[in-house]
């Protein structure tokens, strides 16, 4: 039988999970940022990381259609602008397509998403579905991989712009926003899940959600090792099969 934790262990209980099982860990991103990888690599990353970028706001957009608490929603929208931006060429998704450009690969092939591998599609399809079946507590805890976030990112900036001659400080842009919008983000969704979690049940349900996340991340991360590393699969219709490459 689990009991009941106090909010402070629930805390620690999900920064632990994040310390064991966030991306930051996983090989990929460590020849990432080590400047182990070439630039097709470094393409296949960017490419497969759109699908992931793309589907962020279409999974926030339906997480805030099932709010009813309009300060609630009036909070999440953020998280919308920030992605689409207030209008066209601005926000994460064209700061993201900044990055695409940079790496020298076809926009319309990277906003097709027809060249990512399938176990991204499915990785993402997952997040997207996830926050629209659970309930809103679980949904809202399963952003919770962004508290670990700021480390990675700090890690990839400085780790990518100095062992890659083809990678700009404007390039990278995308990530500068993102150092100030993910910790207000999820100090905020922290301080929900705090306080709304309040059974066992439920904290061993946010617990889970942000383990899920942890394995929609890792999950990414492994497609592409086995594609583009080691042993090199590339399945059919991705991006470098055949030899095919932009
Ligand atoms: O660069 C990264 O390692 C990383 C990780 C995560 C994350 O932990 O889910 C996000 C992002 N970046 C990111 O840029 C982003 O916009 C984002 C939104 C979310 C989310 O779950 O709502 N996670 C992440």
């Amino acid at each position: 039988m689990t009991t009941l934790m106090s909010a402070g262990e629930l805390e620690t209980a999900l920064r632990d999970l994040g310390a064991a099982r966030y991306h930051n860990r996983h090989p990929f991103h460590r020849m990432l940022h080590g400047g182990k990888l070439n630039k097709r690599q470094v393409q296949a990353w960017a490419l497969n990381r759109y699908c992931y970028q793309a589907h962020i706001p279409i999974k926030d957009a339906s997480l805030i259609a099932r709010i009813d608490d309009p300060d609630l929603r009036r909070q999440w929208r953020q998280r919308l602008v920030d992605h689409d931006g207030t209008q066209k060429g601005d926000g994460g998704i064209a700061r993201w397509i900044a990055l695409t450009d940079g790496l020298d690969l076809d926009r319309a092939l990277v906003v097709s998403m027809r060249a990512a591998l399938p176990a991204t599609r499915f990785a993402v399809q997952a997040y997207v579905q996830f926050v629209r079946e659970k309930p809103l507590l679980e949904a809202i805890a399963s952003s919770l991989t962004e508290l670990f976030s700021p480390n990675i990112i700090s890690e990839r900036v400085s780790g990518m712009l100095s062992h890659y001659d083809f990678i700009t400080p404007e390039t990278l842009a995308y990530f500068n926003a993102r150092l100030d919008q993910a910790p207000r983000d999820a100090d905020f969704a922290l301080d929900y899940v705090k306080r709304h979690a309040r059974t066992p049940e439920q904290q061993s349900a946010v617990i889970a959600a942000l383990g899920f996340k942890c394995d929609v991340l890792w999950a990414q991360l492994d497609a592409l090792h086995h594609a583009y590393v080691n042993p090199g699969l590339i399945p059919p219709g991705a991006l470098g099969h055949d030899g095919v490459w932009p």
